[in-house]
């Protein structure tokens, strides 16, 4: 890719609309270039300028501010006749096929080659029938566009488009008159024949379903350009080498979801882990006759599905879009992900001390239920991760209690009786947690529990005061938190 010739080159590039104080900016500083083959599809919220981007590049308005290169020929300061010239190596196709009614859909497409001087007629005809049979439609060449449904006339506007094997493409919504299957279908044969044509693509698009086919996106807000995917992943997650980013970033899969659409539920087995580029998203926990319970918050920057990868491959909570909000998601497999844990010590300890932040917070917030969860969260991300070798102790019958624990990994072997008489009396799993019901009353444990007898245990920590202060939130009388949390403690 990197020796490929440069189609489009920006730099620079500042646009406005209106004069004097009516004057506005739509297009700041904006850096771009496209290389031939190269299928880019510009993306962005309603008004933030794409089309107005594109009808730069297509040379359908001049240039104010900065440079725009296409086939290395400046266009700031061209002049009308170089603007039109420089058409002819473009193709277009718009929202609607813009075909002419009154001609055949042979005559149509002919019509692009015999504006271009090197065509003979019979040469267009015998272009026109081969680019027919490309996009699936020989047998409507002397069909008339009136009789042709939305997705065959697209299929036309391509032909006609590509039938001069144009150096550059621009597509403007050409999706947006189409049902979800014709749009898709349409622009598949479009990076089709373009990748055989070698040309370059760009297309301004609010259709989420088309964006896997680009070889990059390009992000417009408020007049600028967003940062590139490989920008973005290396805020959330730190420290990859550029080959992992680029992996990671050149055919990144993104999907959208609208408000309270749920993305993961709880139980289901996980593959996936997602990183959140837009909106914002409430993770709930789901018990049985219980409503569902918000226990976080994430919005632009963070990410969720760690858990279920990391630990015993289930969903442990819902992800639902917040209300209002629309969510835009970087998916990346469970594969890509273990590379990703291998490849960064920076990320990697990101992701385990969130992991065991949201294990904490999972299990605290089912176990205080009234809590507010934001308090929880606070208290869970103070805890400390502590590891015990195979055997060895972690709290020992008849001192005070002053910790509470969480099994994140490993298990843990629990005796009751005295020294000379110790019984094994039962195992706790990862999930599990000890040490709460004594918190509250300042009792002394009644047991002593141990690393297994075979592996190391990992275990989360939370000291009394930070324990306490949490329950004393719970606006729920201490003895029935004492009670409750016994018998979550036995039932567990
Ligand atoms: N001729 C014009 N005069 C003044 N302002 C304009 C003109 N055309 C567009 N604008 C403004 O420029 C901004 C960018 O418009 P543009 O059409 O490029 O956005 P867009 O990202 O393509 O939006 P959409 O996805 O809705 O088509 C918008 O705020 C729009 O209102």
């Amino acid at each position: 890719m990197t020796n490929a010739q440069t189609v489009v080159s920006i730099q620079n590039l500042n646009y406005f609309f209106g004069e004097g104080e009516l004057q506005k900016q739509v297009l700041s500083e904006i850096n771009l270039e496209v290389k031939a083959k190269e299928f880019v599809i510009l993306t962005g919220p309603s008004g933030s300028g794409k089309s107005t981007l594109l009808s730069l590049i297509g040379c359908l308005r001049s240039v104010h501010q900065g440079s725009l290169k296409i086939l290395g020929q400046e266009l700031n300061g061209a002049t009308k006749e170089q603007l039109v010239q420089m058409r002819r190596n473009f193709g277009y196709i718009t929202q609607s096929s813009n075909l002419l009614d009154f001609l055949t859909v042979q005559q149509n497409i002919q019509m692009s080659l015999e504006l271009q001087p090197d065509f003979s007629p019979k040469e267009a005809r015998a272009k026109t029938a081969a680019i027919l049979e490309a996009v699936g439609l020989a047998q409507k060449l002397d069909a008339y566009p009136g009789n042709l449904s939305g997705g065959q006339k697209q299929r036309v506007a391509i032909a006609s488009a590509l039938v001069t094997r144009p150096k550059l493409v621009l597509a403007d919504e050409p999706t947006a008159s189409l049902d979800k299957t014709a749009g898709r279908n349409v622009v598949a044969l479009m990076h089709r024949l373009a990748k055989e044509q070698s040309s370059a693509v760009l297309i301004v698009t609010h259709d989420n379903r088309i964006l896997d086919l680009a070889d990059r996106i390009v992000n417009v807000e408020d007049g600028k350009l967003g940062l590139a995917f490989n920008q973005e992943l290396s805020l959330v997650l730190p420290g990859f080498d550029d080959a992992l980013l680029e992996k990671a970033t050149t055919k990144p899969t993104l999907l959208t979801y609208e408000s309270e659409e749920v993305i993961v539920h709880q139980g289901e087995p996980a593959s996936k882990f997602y990183i959140l580029l837009e909106g914002e998203v409430e993770i709930f926990q789901e018990s049985p006759d219980e409503p569902p319970r918000l226990i976080n918050h994430l919005s632009r920057g963070d990410y969720f599905g760690e858990v279920g990868l990391l630990r015993g491959g289930k969903r442990t909570a819902t992800v639902r879009v917040a209300k209002n909000s629309e969510v835009k998601v970087m998916v990346i497999e469970e594969e890509l992900f273990q590379l990703f844990l291998g490849n960064s010590e920076l990320t990697k300890a990101d992701i385990v001390r969130r992991l065991h932040q949201r294990v904490m917070t999972s299990h605290l917030s089912n176990a205080l239920p009234n809590v507010d969860p934001s308090q929880i969260i606070a208290v869970a991300s103070q805890a400390k991760a502590i590891r015990y070798g195979a055997n060895s102790t972690i709290v020992k019958q008849g001192e005070v209690a002053d910790k509470f624990y969480l099994i994140l990994e490993g298990e843990a072997e629990v005796f009751v009786g005295d020294r000379h008489n110790e019984l094994a009396s039962s195992q706790m799993k990862a999930g599990e947690y000890f040490g709460n019901a004594q918190l509250v009353d300042g009792q002394k444990y009644p047991f002593t529990i141990r690393a297994g007898a075979n592996t190391d245990i990992e275990v989360m920590v939370i000291d009394r005061e930070s324990f306490c202060s949490l329950i004393l939130k719970s606006n729920t009388n201490q003895d029935v938190v004492a009670s409750v949390l016994r018998h979550r403690l036995m039932n567990s």
